[in-house]
């Protein structure tokens, strides 16, 4: 039925709408969507107003912006300091290409940001480095152009150079159809058949809790409480925790209305974007200007690399305020998509 409706929606090129504030609090305190009783019910943004944000920040909106300014409004400053460098774009998927839509299966990208990312990726190297499957990605986004790198950063698919300091048995060649050279990159390997069997497991374990809903990421496993009973939300847990507890070498990180559960390996969106920036040839030069835009907690990871680097900018997707590394702000979807396209004129237009 779910795969229905998506295709459905799909076909009619309707998505769902948008959620402004999300939600990241811990599942025991989290409020339940006031109208998320059904899988596709649109998700109103002032129903949300009174939600907690990211963490207790009390601050208004535009006292927030004055610490991390609008992307858009400082377009022209931000790229003056372009001159010489490259740039390289990477941008998370679900809430920042796509809104936040109540159901995953329908969280589809519009026409107008796929032609901005092909217009973006035409003109600079650029990857989606999002919690899905790579599979899934590429499936929402259906962009030869873009290099993918999938459950966290897990699951890569870059360019066709090899990195000595990354373990070789993680990385393999391959060519696509058209006879060109990629390399994919997955640090997780030897943790997959336990992912197979936490997620026969999982499965099990959450039929009995209604709206829960379980997503097979590849390397890690959501688990979706979106449609959950708020009175549900601690059982839930448990059982969750039930699973876990047998697999000591896999630990649960939160996003927005989901758990997941991921290998303990020290890897995550930071490490992809080093290692991608690696591939690309840009180890160690202070030639590159990285662009990453991400709307949740697991891409802070990649804000700190650039914030520790002292490179690029890292600019977050939130129209609430949010404790956050990142420079710049964007308060949505529809921002990010207008942000692309005048990055892509700036380089048809520019003498850099
Ligand atoms: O790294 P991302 O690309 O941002 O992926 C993070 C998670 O995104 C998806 O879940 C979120 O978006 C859904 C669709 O808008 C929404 O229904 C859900 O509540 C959000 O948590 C995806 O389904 C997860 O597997 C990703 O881990």
């Amino acid at each position: 039925m779910r795969g229905s409706l998506a295709k459905l929606y799909q076909v009619l090129g309707f998505q769902r709408a948008v959620a402004n504030v999300e939600d990241i609090e811990s599942i025991s305190k989290a409020r339940h969507d006031r109208d998320g009783a059904a899988s596709l019910t649109v998700l109103n943004p002032s129903d949300h107003t009174t939600d907690e944000p990211l963490t207790a920040t009390h601050t208004s909106y535009s006292s927030w912006l004055n610490d991390h300014p609008s992307a858009l409004r400082c377009f022209k400053g931000m790229l003056s300091s372009a001159k010489g460098k490259r740039i390289v774009v990477f941008l998370d998927y679900d809430g920042t290409l796509s809104p936040i839509v109540s159901d995953p299966d329908c969280a589809f990208m519009s026409d107008p940001m796929r032609s901005a990312v092909r217009e973006v990726a035409e003109r600079f190297p650029t990857a989606i480095i999002s919690g899905r499957s790579r599979d899934k990605v590429h499936e929402f986004v259906k962009l030869d152009e873009v290099y993918y790198a999938g459950s966290h950063g897990m699951d890569i698919r870059g360019p066709p150079q090899q990195v000595k300091t990354y373990d070789g048995k993680y990385q393999t060649k391959a060519l696509d159809k058209k006879g060109n050279e990629f390399i994919i990159f997955q640090p997780a390997l030897e943790f997959l058949p336990a992912i197979k069997e936490m997620l026969k497991e999982l499965e099990k374990k959450a039929r009995g809790i209604q709206g829960a809903v379980i997503e097979d990421n590849r390397f890690c496993i959501s688990v979706h409480y979106r449609h959950v009973q708020e009175s549900d939300y601690g059982l839930l847990h448990e059982r969750v925790q039930s699973v876990l507890g047998k697999y000591p070498h896999f630990h649960l990180t939160r996003g927005k209305k989901v758990m997941e559960i991921r290998p303990s390996i020290k890897w995550n969106k930071g490490h992809a974007l080093e290692y991608l920036l690696d591939t690309l040839g840009f180890t160690g030069t202070d030639n590159v200007l990285p662009v990453y835009i991400g709307d949740d907690r697991t891409d802070e990871d990649a804000f700190k690399v650039l914030k520790s680097k002292g490179l690029g900018y890292p600019i977050i997707v939130s129209s609430t305020p949010r404790d956050t590394m990142a420079t710049y702000s964007l308060r949505d979807p529809s921002e990010v998509l207008s942000f692309l396209i005048r990055l892509a004129r700036w380089r048809e237009n520019s003498s850099f």
